[in-house]
Order: C-alpha cells, then structure tokens, then sequence
C-alpha cells in the first residue's frame, strides 16, 4: 500500500496522520485510495449481492470456516465484509484506521481467528469485487486490493498476536443478579472468570448461550469496581434475540461469554475541564459510569447528565442519577422528557457548554443531532466524544436503527 497522504478523518475534520502534513491542509488521496474507492463506489448499488458471493466464495472454499459464523447468517453476515470495506475507505487516515483495525484484530480472537485465515478472506474478496465492479476492475485495481488488503491483515495479525501475550481470547462471565428495571429494560451484573480490565466508558462484546457465535455490544454502567463485577442496560427490542434473551431469560447462574473491552469515550484525567454528558435511555449506562469514574479520582471538576427518555416512566435509572447528585455536589443531573422536547434541542436550551468536553450516548439519531447541536453551539469537535455510529454498520435487530437506537461496530473511528 502506498503512503497514506490525506489526513481528512471519517466525520470529515482533519487530523495529522503522522506523515508531515498539517492538519487542516488538504492533501491528495493515494494512488491506491483512488482505485480502492472507485471500486466501492461501483459496487455500492450492489452491496447485497457482492456480500452473498463473498460468503458464497469464502465457504465453498473453505468449508471448515462456516462453522466460526452464525448458524443464522441473516443479521450479521455482512459485518466481516463491511468491517473490511469500512477499513478499504479509510486507508488515508493512518492513525485512525491503525487503532480501527487493531481493535478489530484483538476483537476477531473470540471467534477463533487465525492468522492463517486471512488469506482465505482476502481471496474471497478480491473474487467478489472483481465479479461486481466489472467497469473498474482490472490490473491495476487488483493490484491496489491488493497492498491494501495485506496492510488490513497485518495490523490485525499483528494486533492479535500482541494481545494474545496479555489477555485471553474471551473471558467467561456468570450472571450474579438481573433486575428487571421496566417489562423490557433489565441491569444485568455479571462476574467475570479473570480480572476484566476496562476504563469507564467503554463497552464490551457479548455471547448468550441462547444464541451461539452471535455477538453483540453493549457499554459498562459502572466504572471498574474493587470486587470485579460488570453491569450492563440492556432493553429488548423487537426482533433483538440477544437483548430478549438477557432481559426475559437470563437468570443468576446462567454464564455468558464476553469479548476485549473498547471504545473511545473516556475521560482524561490529566485535564481539569468540566464535562457535560448526554444519554438517551439505556445510552445513560456508560454516562453512569463516567460520573462514578470522575467521582473515583477525587475530580471536583462540574458534571451535567442529560437524561433523555421518551416518558418519565422510561428514565428507569433516574433515582441512582439522583442518588449520585444528592452524594455529589459537583454534579447536576437534568431529566429530560419528549414532553419536553428532544434531548440535543434541551441540552443547547439550557446553557453554552463550549467550554466543556461533551459525551453522547445513546440512539444513533440522538447522537447524531447532539453532536450537530454542540458543534453549532461552539463546542469544538475534539472536545466531543462518542463512539462512531458508522453507515456501514450492519442491521442488527438487537440494536435497530432509523433514529431510534444505534448500530455500532466495534471501537470504530472516534470523533476525535
Ligand atoms: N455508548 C453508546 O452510545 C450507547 C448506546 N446505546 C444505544 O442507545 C439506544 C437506546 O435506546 P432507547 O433506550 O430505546 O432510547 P429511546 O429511543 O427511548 O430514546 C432515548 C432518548 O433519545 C432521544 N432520541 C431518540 N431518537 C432521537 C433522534 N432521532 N433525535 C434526537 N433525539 C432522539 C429521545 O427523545 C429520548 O430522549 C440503543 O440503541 C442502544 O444501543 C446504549 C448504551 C450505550
């Protein structure tokens, strides 16, 4: 692969990519960059049927690799390929793909992943971009898939082996209490089998037993806690087989699988400024812990929580905020309802935060307009944080999508 030249990230602000550039300075795309995204420009229009062939290709060939997918490849076959096309696009944004793809590297180790499946997958993928972008396939645009699938790979591979030295592939985790909150929302706690290292903020990948090799995402609600035990939102969504099976079938005793922790959307605590935090309904979890985490480091630095949720009855967790407030002076908590209109518009209402470091979670729409609102607001981009709700994140009926909740895919590009 060539060197990456542009320094333009995915929420289109321009960062250093390490290689001599300013930031803010426009700089031409790569040679190979070109080739690569007029390859997914021509098969956009095709996703679906270049995705079929892909997996078609990838389990003919290899047939003993099937097994490491979903039996029901309806909601995530696509994710392998999509991670894969979402690197392609990025291929100019070194520092932010690097950590995209070490994540992912790190994150394919509890499917069983090996280094010597690669190839097998790379093959796959040049077979099905060549069948579908028959306009600008050729030579060249072989050649350029490549550098840039090698690139992909390695980082991964390398990746993987690194962690391999330090943490384990997937860690095992019992269910000790689940508290059904509302009928749909439940706080599940779990105690995992080996000391889970996180930061407060980010949130892991999760197996039921229900529904072997489907993984889902969900955020930590508490920080680290001394006894070692992780607690998780979880709401059941129409269609969502892994968020019903957690709220309406899940029991103490029950054991779980849990892959690496990530994310982006954790505080730093060498800066003093004040934070202001946003959550929509069981986004509140990860804010929660953030509270707890500034809390945890004797910080007297002012918190804002904006709880969104559609009806008083839907803030399931306002007492515990309420119960944070009452313990912290520094720390406001401000429910807001639909009936008071929409979480950004009542954040930007009531005051300028510019000189604040912001955190949004919650649905994708809801993230989506708070970071707009902040932005017109003054808050400067680098200062909001969120994990990246990317286009190419594939249906997933636990998380469903059209503003109403969000699809993540793992740690992808954060807005700073
Ligand atoms: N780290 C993160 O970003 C996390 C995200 N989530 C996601 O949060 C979602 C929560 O879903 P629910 O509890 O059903 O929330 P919900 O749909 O009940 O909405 C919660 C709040 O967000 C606001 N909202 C919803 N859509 C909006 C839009 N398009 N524009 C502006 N405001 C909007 C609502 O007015 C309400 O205040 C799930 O999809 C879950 O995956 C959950 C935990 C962590």
């Amino acid at each position: 692969m060539d060197a990456p030249t542009t320094t333009r990230s995915a929420d289109g602000q321009d960062s250093s990519a390490g290689d001599g550039n300013e930031p803010g300075i426009p700089v031409e795309a790569s040679a190979d960059a070109v080739l690569v995204r007029r390859t997914l420009a021509e098969i956009a229009p095709v996703a679906d049927r270049v995705t079929s062939y892909f997996y078609a290709l990838l389990f003919i060939r290899n047939p003993e690799l099937r097994e490491m997918f979903p039996v029901a490849m309806d909601t995530q076959r696509d994710r392998l390929l999509k991670a894969l096309l979402t690197a392609a696009e990025h291929l100019d944004d070194t520092p932010v793909l690097t950590a995209y793809l070490e994540n992912l590297g790190r994150g394919h180790r509890k499917y069983g992943t090996h280094s010597t499946h690669y190839p097998a997958v790379g093959e796959a993928l040049i077979g099905a971009l060549a069948r579908y972008a028959t306009t600008s396939w050729d030579a060249e645009a072989e050649a350029a898939w490549v550098r840039t699938y090698t690139t992909i790979s390695q980082i991964m591979i390398d990746a993987a082996a690194e962690d391999e030295r330090s943490a384990p592939a997937w860690w095992q985790a019992e269910v000790v209490s689940h508290d059904l909150r509302t009928p749909d929302i439940a706080v599940v706690t779990l105690r995992p089998d080996q000391p889970y290292p996180f930061l407060a903020g980010q949130y892991t990948t999760l197996e039921t037993p229900w529904w072997p090799r489907i993984w889902r995402h969900y955020s930590f609600a508490s920080a680290p806690r001394p006894d070692g035990l992780l607690s998780l939102h979880v709401k059941a969504v129409p269609a969502g087989w892994v968020s019903n099976a957690l709220v309406h079938r899940a029991r103490p005793g029950d054991v779980l699988r849990l892959g690496p922790p990530a994310g982006s959307m954790t505080v730093d605590h060498a800066a003093d400024t004040g934070l202001l935090c946003v959550g929509g309904g069981t986004g509140i979890a990860p804010i929660k812990a953030l509270v707890e985490d500034v809390a945890e480091h004797g910080d007297r630095r002012p918190v804002d929580v904006f709880y969104g949720a559609r009806s008083d009855h839907d803030l399931y967790d306002i007492d515990t905020m309420l119960r944070l407030q009452k313990t912290f002076p520094w720390l406001s908590v401000h429910p807001v309802t639909e009936e008071q209109g929409r979480l950004p518009e009542a954040v930007c209402r009531y005051g300028s935060w510019s000189e604040r470091d912001a955190y949004l979670s919650g649905p994708l729409g809801m993230v989506r307009r708070g970071v707009d609102a902040l932005r017109g607001a003054g808050v400067p981009v680098e200062r909001i944080r969120h994990d990246f709700l990317t286009e190419l994140a594939p249906a997933d009926p636990d998380q469903p999508r059209s503003g109403a909740c969000m699809a993540r895919t793992p740690s992808m590009l954060p807005s700073r």
